[in-house]
């Protein structure tokens, strides 16, 4: 069945997907994988499928957005992928978690508009717990791996590039207009950083009855107290979405062989 949007067939679809914001790093994603293929670059939606470890898997940008990406997640799910994790960009909270981080987000808190829509205010957006578990655990693996680097189990780090795990927020503005964000009060209760499409990712998956996941890199601060310039191209933060990308090729190519077993 032909996807209208994505343009893709249901029939080359596999079980698991990547998902990412950027259609370029959808593209720099499928180098890492063996047999791969374009099948199609619709609007912002460009879908490679290729196996990484043996593992058939698709990768897909979803473009910039809330509701954009929604079509895509939909879609997916609709071509029968059932697993799906976002590797996205993020601004942080806290100088914990400067430009090079990566988080791991657990849930997301709904500010964006799209997931009102779907579900009542209150209805929470989680992660799958096995799709976090596997990334928390390739975050570790692929920091001890490659580049050596020593990992503390209560800070993990991938190569120079801190690891948190916790809360995001999913935001509909990237830049502000007269209306206060309250970004104070995220960062109060917790939240690490806020990005634009985890929510929906979440929300759709629980709805559709697939699981997904997110990992960030981190590539400045969210809130105007921390604010300096943002760059998202520095060499910190290209290394931050190299793990990133590292990370979630392995939690997903681990979940695919634990399905089999
Ligand atoms: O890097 P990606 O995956 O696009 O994610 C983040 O970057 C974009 C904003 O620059 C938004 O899509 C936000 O969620
Ligand atoms: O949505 C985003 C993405 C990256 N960095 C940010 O500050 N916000």
């Amino acid at each position: 069945m032909l996807m209208p949007i994505l343009q893709i067939h249901s029939e080359d679809m596999p079980a698991y997907a990547i998902v990412c914001g950027d259609p370029a790093r959808a593209e720099k994603i499928s180098r890492k994988l063996e047999q791969v293929r374009e099948l199609a670059f619709s609007r912002e939606y460009r879908t490679f499928v290729g196996q990484f470890e043996g593992v058939q898997m698709a990768v897909v940008s979803h473009g910039v957005g809330s509701p954009g990406a929604a079509v895509c997640f939909e879609e997916l799910i609709r071509a029968g992928v059932t697993t799906l994790i976002r590797v996205g960009t993020a601004g942080s909270y806290t100088a914990d978690y400067p430009a090079g981080s990566v988080i791991v987000s657990t849930a997301a808190v709904r500010t964006d508009g799209l997931t009102r829509q779907l579900v009542p205010d209150g209805f929470p957006a989680v992660a799958d717990i096995g799709v976090t578990q596997a990334l928390i655990e390739a975050a570790r693996g692929t920091g001890s791996g490659t580049d050596g680097a020593s990992v503390a189990s209560d800070a993990p780090t991938t190569g120079a590039t801190k690891v948190g795990v916790g809360i995001t927020v999913t935001l509909d503005a990237f830049f502000t207009g007269v209306e206060e964000i309250p970004h104070r009060k995220y960062k109060q209760a917790g939240a690490l950083a806020a990005e634009m499409e985890i929510a929906a990712l979440y929300i759709i998956s629980t709805l559709r009855g697939a699981r997904a996941g997110a990992i960030v890199a981190i590539d400045g601060f969210a809130d105007s107290d921390l604010a300096a310039e943002y760059d998202p191209h520095t060499g910190a933060v290209a290394n931050a979405v190299e793990q990133e990308i590292n990370t979630a090729l392995q939690a997903l190519a681990t979940l695919a062989r634990q399905d089999q077993a």
